[in-house]
């Protein structure tokens, strides 16, 4: 024998009993895991889901890249409806598409805390208002939710539309090419977000929007990432990986604009600068106030109501986001300054690339319908008539096609597919006699449950009908929940609805949509804000010159 032989057998003597050594103690925790959790897991296995293997539970189906992942439990969501149970190792995920269950959950002041997978947004994100827990989040969330009033929002029309057609320029430009329009949707709502929520005035900053939106979506796929590679969950690995210093890199553009944007409007309201056109605009919408606001969905079965639907017709003006939070930090009143950065970071990233993608959807839908794109032309035209005025809020509510339209799209193509919570109790489902026990994962699947065969007829059609009154009005209300519903419903849900219609009425009736790929022609991206993996490929002919250049 030589010595090289000599040490590979007594390397292999050395890993024999490092793993004669390991093993018991592997076997010896899981046990005592077992042991500590009795009623955990004796709930747990009541659940109906897919079998197992001992440790690593249903671990090997999590394997693949993020799409395989998604496919592959959907799938089984054809298998368990209602609820199905899945074991990540150790950890217990059970999914709902329920209504009447997602009621329970979304519904209870019980469970309101996100579960694990949003800690890997807080060095984004840090305690902001999407990962925030407890009073922390009680007490910003009372803070927040008012400054997303339709007395606020109102004032927005303004600069939705000027910022509109600062896109159909860029739009047209374009002319017959195919093109990316999530490209140019999340270049907008990046824009329209820092001149109306956070109050400052863009101008000539070349495209750091366009980078911002960017960076925004290559960090969503590298979070996404860490949520189904199991490896790059440890920090220390992640950090070590190239995708640790990819994300710090990211991060740096990111927040390179959130700073700026926070620097200039804290020496705004430092020097009580007043913003002459908001103010303008502020005081044409206190004289509009009496006006009805009936009739606008805003995104939710009118039956549900959240603490953006507080009444409070003939209030004084409130301030929007940014101004507002600055103006309790000057006063130390509930938020200090860090905290304020962290919710204009939640405010920046929530608030457009979820829009972003529901405008691009919308209207690669109408490249895929061109018979439903016609009637929403036609009722745009009957509400504007033939002019190149300005939209107005009166003119949004009377868009009710249009708006049945963007319903059905984020029915089919919910901009965040799935959600997660942490309960704190457990708790008993509705459709079936079960308890799902406390401190598990429970994911609630927007994208199946808006696609249920039971709620929606041909779920899988595109039909804007869905959303006629009197159909919404026969369905659970927890069946059509794109801005999730409850107490930690989204609270940029009516800014979102109006800024949407605006941009896409301004959209439709400046250009049309041709004809283009059909929905089965589309690859669809599971990440965190769903997406087309193929792109949001569309081309667009002017209807008239003047509405494209005006
Ligand atoms: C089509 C557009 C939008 C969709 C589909 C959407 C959807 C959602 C959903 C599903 C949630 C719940 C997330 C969860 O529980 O994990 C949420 C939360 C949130 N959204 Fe939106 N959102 C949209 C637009 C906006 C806008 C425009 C803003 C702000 C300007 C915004 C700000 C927020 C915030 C701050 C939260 C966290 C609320 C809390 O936990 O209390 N969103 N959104």
């Amino acid at each position: 024998m030589d010595s090289q032989e000599l040490d590979h057998s007594e390397l292999r003597s050395r890993l024999y009993s490092i793993s004669s050594l390991i093993l018991p103690i592997f076997i010896l925790l899981y046990v005592g895991w077992r042991l500590a959790n009795k009623r955990f897991i004796e709930l747990a296995e009541k659940i109906p889901g897919p079998p197992g293997l001992p440790i690593i539970g249903n671990a090997l189906e999590l394997r693949g890249t993020p799409n395989e992942i998604f496919e592959n439990l959907y799938s089984k969501s054809e298998i368990y409806p209602d609820v199905a149970r899945v074991w990540a190792g150790p950890r217990l995920l059970v999914f709902l598409t329920n209504p009447a269950d997602i009621e329970i959950v979304l519904s209870s002041h019980d469970h309101l805390d996100k579960s694990a997978e949003y800690d890997f947004l807080r060095p984004w994100l840090g305690n902001g208002l999407l990962v925030s827990t407890g009073e922390k989040w009680r007490s910003h969330r009372k803070i927040i939710a008012p400054t997303f009033h339709l007395n606020v929002l109102r004032s927005f029309m303004e600069r939705f539309n000027r910022n509109s057609k600062k896109t159909l320029e860029r739009l047209a430009k374009e002319g017959d090419n195919e093109f990316d329009i999530h490209d140019y949707m999340s270049e907008f709502t990046v824009e329209v977000l820092i001149e109306t929520v956070m109050g400052v005035k863009k101008e000539n900053e070349g495209r750091s929007c366009f980078d911002y939106a960017q960076a925004v979506m290559k960090l969503c796929d590298i979070v996404h990432l860490r949520h189904t590679k199991f490896y790059l969950r440890p920090d220390l690995v992640f950090y070590s990986s190239k995708y640790g210093s990819e994300q710090k890199s990211l991060l740096s553009v990111i927040h390179g604009l959130t700073e700026k944007v926070l620097k200039v409007k804290k020496a705004q309201f430092e020097n009580k600068i007043q913003d002459k056109h908001q103010e303008t605009a502020e005081k044409e919408v206190l004289k509009e106030t009496s006006e009805s606001k009936e009739g606008f969905s805003y995104g939710q079965a009118s039956g549900l109501k959240d603490d953006l639907d507080v009444e409070d017709i003939g209030e004084k003006k409130r301030n929007a986001f940014l101004e507002s939070i600055l103006e309790r930090a000057a006063n130390n009143d509930s938020i200090n300054d860090k905290e304020v950065k962290e919710q204009l970071d939640t405010i920046m990233f929530e608030g457009h690339d979820t829009t972003a993608a529901a405008s691009s959807f919308f209207l690669c839908m109408m490249a895929a319908h061109p018979d439903i794109q016609q009637k929403c032309y036609e009722e745009i035209m009957r509400v504007l008539g033939d002019s190149d005025r300005d939209i107005t809020f009166n003119d949004i509510l009377e868009m009710k096609y249009l708006e049945r339209c963007l319903m059905e799209t984020l029915r089919l193509y919910p901009p965040v597919p799935i959600i997660a919570r942490q309960p704190k109790k457990e708790f008993k489902l509705a459709s079936k006699n079960l308890i799902i026990p406390a401190n598990c994962t429970v994911v609630i699947g927007i994208i199946k449950l808006h696609r249920r065969a039971d709620i929606y007829p041909n779920p899988e059609k595109f039909d804007p009908d869905n959303f006629l009154p009197e159909k919404s009005a026969s369905r659970h209300y927890y069946s059509f929940i794109p801005f999730s519903a409850g107490p930690r419903s989204c609270v940029g849900r009516k800014y979102a609805m109006l800024k949407l219609k605006t941009i896409l009425a301004s959209t439709l009736r400046a250009f049309y949509v041709k004809p283009g790929y059909t929905e089965e022609e589309w690859k669809l991206k599971a990440d965190i804000i769903l997406k087309r993996a193929d792109g949001f490929r569309i081309k667009l002919e002017p209807r008239k010159e003047t509405n494209a250049k005006n």
